[in-house]
């Protein structure tokens, strides 16, 4: 129990925020868990998919939801795009990262895509979940530590227009994952990464994710706690559990104590 960081009478910390007692540290996942850009990256991945897929007999178009969920979500930007065309029997050359939008590799499939996910996300405004700032206020004002863990190479950006980097305390994400060689999601590595430059074991981190693949991390990591947040209904809630999560919820608000949320 946290006795010396009581929130108020007869509350600990862990009783505000819906948390475990053995719970000091907080690994945010950002697209779909902090900001709502995950449904950028689904329209942007659709869109791009839709197009490589038109010239290519007997294909059926990209699902949002079951192709997204199952091969696209979470992962970093090649992986999303290796394991969708592994799905549909397709194998292209690898490239590189820096291979232009147009080039027929998978880095290049994938770099078409984020000229359009940049597009989109510069036609819109970009606000973060309300219930996300009140439970990274209340995790703040409680001394936990709290970190964002994306396998997103435009982490950097999306957090500062959102207004989230006062919250976070660090950023593992998909440059991290470039620069350091990490294993990305489902792989629980920068999970772990994050943890450490907190400084707390897994056992004391507890894991927000929206993505089966981020889920799985989580649980792969041995994290003491992995919430699963789904914002799309239908089966995600049950694919949630099954992938490890501990406890699903609809939005982070739903976590906090009443008179909190
Ligand atoms: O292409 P980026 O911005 O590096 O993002 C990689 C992945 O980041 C994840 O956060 C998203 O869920 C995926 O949809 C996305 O493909």
């Amino acid at each position: 129990m946290h006795a010396t960081l009581s929130s108020g009478i007869g509350d600990t910390v862990t009783d505000v925020l819906g948390l475990p007692d053995h719970v000091t540290a907080l690994l945010f996942d950002l697209d779909g868990v902090l900001t709502p850009t995950a449904a950028v990256h689904n329209r942007a991945w659709t869109a791009t998919f839709d197009e490589f897929l038109r010239d290519r007999p007997g294909q059926r178009p990209f699902d949002p939801v079951a192709d997204y969920n199952d091969f696209v979500d979470g992962k970093p930007r090649a992986a999303g795009v290796r394991d969708f065309l592994a799905s549909r029997g397709i194998t292209l050359p690898e490239g590189s990262p820096d291979d232009p939008p147009d080039a027929q590799t998978v880095n290049g499939l994938g770099n078409r895509k984020n000229v359009l996910l940049l597009r989109l996300l510069e036609e819109g405004t970009l606000e973060a979940y309300p219930g996300s700032v009140r439970y990274l206020e209340q995790a703040q004002a409680q001394g936990l530590r709290r970190a964002v863990v994306s396998s997103s190479a435009n982490t950097r950006q999306v957090v500062a227009s959102a207004g989230l980097e006062r919250y976070l305390e660090a950023r593992v994400d998909g440059v991290t994952i470039r620069e350091r060689g990490l294993k990305g999601k489902p792989a629980p590595d920068t999970f772990l990464a994050a943890a450490e430059e907190l400084g707390v074991e897994p056992a004391q981190a507890a894991v927000f994710e929206d993505a089966l693949a981020g889920v799985a991390a989580g649980k792969a990591g041995g994290f003491g706690y992995v919430v699963g947040i789904d914002r799309v209904g239908g089966d995600h809630a049950g694919d949630l559990r099954r992938a490890g999560a501990d406890r699903v919820v609809s939005d982070l608000s739903e976590l906090l104590a009443k008179g909190e949320s």
